[in-house]
């Protein structure tokens, strides 16, 4: 499902945080969003899943999101939220379940196959040992793998993504970028994720959108945007860009010299 966001504003606590925003996530591409702390990213997000009341258009799928109910919007577009407050007496495995409650009839119970869906996904994300575990005991780059999870277990063609791997190791980090990936290529998922790794977001997304000062200030392949010219101007950093694998750019921080 594609998602269109068009001349989108949304105002925060009287200020405007986003103004104009245009960008398209095409059905089974990833959308990378990248920028500067404080730029719009987070609540670019928040928006496209309906948290947000906007001025502009965002349609999924050709369905306005203001316009879907909770629950129908649920079935279309999972979201891992940076960092949510999650309720610190529920296991692993009960959370990750709360993905299904889109499908569980009201008054109902989950199905065998919710369960199993469940199951599944903690074991693609190495949580199986952990399912008994209240979620106040995790750590977390745990917690941050949960927090996927339930939006994984959801099987929504959206996967919005709000810094997926901040708080994860090198390891972790890969895994779960490369599961998403999988999905996205098997099950033409479309994903769009906020990441702070300029050199991720080259490797894995197909298209990256700049947001700077709450505008989108580029948009294009990984070699369109990340130019030293548009890192230096918006991130108010030194780096160099080198071709890595498969071409796609490699950003380094340099020093100041002298
Ligand atoms: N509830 C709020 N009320 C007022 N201003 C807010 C609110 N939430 C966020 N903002 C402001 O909106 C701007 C954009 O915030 P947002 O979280 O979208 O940025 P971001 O690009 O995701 O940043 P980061 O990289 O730091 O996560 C920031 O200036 C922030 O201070």
């Amino acid at each position: 499902m594609t998602v269109e966001i068009t001349d989108v504003g949304v105002d925060l606590g009287g200020r405007p945080v986003l103004r104009g925003v245009t960008a398209t996530a095409r059905e089974g591409r990833w959308l990378a969003v990248i920028g500067p702390n404080g730029a719009g990213k987070s609540t670019l997000l928040k928006a496209v899943m309906g948290l947000l009341p906007h001025t502009g258009l965002i349609t999924v799928g050709g369905r306005p999101v203001r316009d879907l109910a909770p629950r129908d919007r649920a079935r279309v577009l999972a979201y891992a939220p940076q960092s949510p407050l999650l309720p610190p007496d529920m296991t692993v495995h009960e959370y990750a379940l709360l993905g299904r409650t889109p499908y569980i009839p009201y008054w109902g119970r989950e199905s065998a196959r919710d369960t199993e869906t469940a199951r599944a996904v903690l074991d693609r994300l190495d949580l199986t040992g952990l399912a008994a575990r209240p979620l106040e005991r995790l750590s977390g780059g745990e917690r941050q793998r949960v927090v996927l999870a339930r939006a994984l277990t959801q099987q929504a063609p959206v996967l919005l993504l709000d810094e997926p791997t901040t708080a994860l190791d090198l390891g972790h980090q890969q895994q779960v970028l490369e599961l998403v990936d999988r999905l996205r290529r098997d099950d033409g998922l479309t994903v769009v994720s906020t990441l702070h790794d300029l050199t991720l977001a080259a490797q894995y997304a197909d298209d990256l959108l700049l947001m700077s000062g709450g505008t989108a200030v580029a948009a294009g392949g990984p070699g369109e945007v990340l130019t030293e010219d548009l890192v230096t101007r918006h991130f108010g950093a030194r780096v160099s860009i080198g071709a890595g694998p498969a071409g796609r750019p490699v950003v380094h921080l340099r020093r100041p010299t002298g």
